[in-house]
């Protein structure tokens, strides 16, 4: 699919091994800008290794990685420090600092435009204060902005976790596995919110997911992955849950997925 937009995420003929595991097989994926992909697939996968080299965090071992028009193959230091300025993390498990108050851990997204160390809320420019405010707001969390960020609910700690990658105001989300530690009502409530967010701010978003209902609800395009290889990559209105089941079964000779 191509919107006439550049592509935000190009990887072709990409290739990581551990030992003698193949984690990324030859992955050829292109995420245009502001779409909502689900990154599906069984255990082991490889859709954190995937997700790490979008980031910069994995080098590759062959292939091309291009993210927000950086060669990722090549970038180091100071290119790869504004990548990932650009790119908003959303963890499993939150990743907040429990000690700190929410409205701290949201300033923390700034780091990278705010120089110099910060220590409490004050020291802070009005201007960021405000402007975390305000994502404190929009993930319904402005009435906690004082409170201890450990005192909150699972939930609540990933909406803080949203209001922080906000504030970084990111061109790219990349989510990995935000809700798998959430009930299912909170996971949902969840998912409503990044993919809300990520409408509103024309943000591009790639989120694994384990839960099939989830990514069906909530994701425009399915990308699944099945032993380090892309088995089936396509708009989530056309795929049928038995489709996708395809992509859990436990025997590869008996996957009835279609190859894309
Ligand atoms: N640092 C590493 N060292 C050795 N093997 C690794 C490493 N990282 C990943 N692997 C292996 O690569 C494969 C893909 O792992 P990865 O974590 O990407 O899968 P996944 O789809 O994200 O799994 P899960 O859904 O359980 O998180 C697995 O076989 C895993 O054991």
């Amino acid at each position: 699919m191509t919107n006439g937009e550049w592509p935000v995420i190009e990887t072709r003929g990409l290739i990581k091994t551990f030992g003698d595991v193949i984690a990324c097989d030859h992955i050829d994926l292109t995420v245009w800008r502001g779409e909502i992909v689900g990154l599906l697939g069984p255990s082991g996968s490889g859709k954190s290794t995937l997700l790490r080299h979008l980031n910069g965090l994995t080098r590759a071992d062959g292939g091309h990685v291009r993210v927000l028009g950086v060669d990722l193959s090549v970038a180091k230091g100071r290119e790869l420090r504004a990548l990932r300025r650009r790119i908003g993390v959303v963890f499993q498990q939150f990743n907040l600092v429990g000690r700190l108050t929410v409205m701290e851990n949201v300033l923390t997204g700034a780091l990278g435009r705010v120089r110099g160390p910060r220590y409490g809320i004050v020291t802070w420019p009005r201007a960021v204060r405000a402007e975390a405010f305000q994502h404190l707001d929009r993930v319904g969390l402005a009435d906690r902005a004082y409170q201890r960020a450990g005192s909150l609910s699972g939930g609540q700690q990933q909406r803080v976790a949203i209001a922080r990658a906000l504030l970084q105001r990111p061109d790219l989300v990349l989510a990995d596995e935000p809700v798998a530690s959430l009930d299912p009502q909170t996971a949902a409530s969840i998912m409503d919110l990044l993919v809300r967010v990520c409408r509103e701010d024309q943000l591009t978003m790639v989120c694994t997911l384990h839960q099939i209902e989830l990514a069906a609800e909530w994701t425009r395009r399915i990308v699944g992955l099945r032993l380090g290889r892309i088995r089936l990559d396509e708009a989530t209105e056309r795929l049928s849950a038995e489709r996708l089941r395809g992509l859990y079964l436990p025997d590869p000779t008996s996957d009835t997925v279609t190859i894309a």
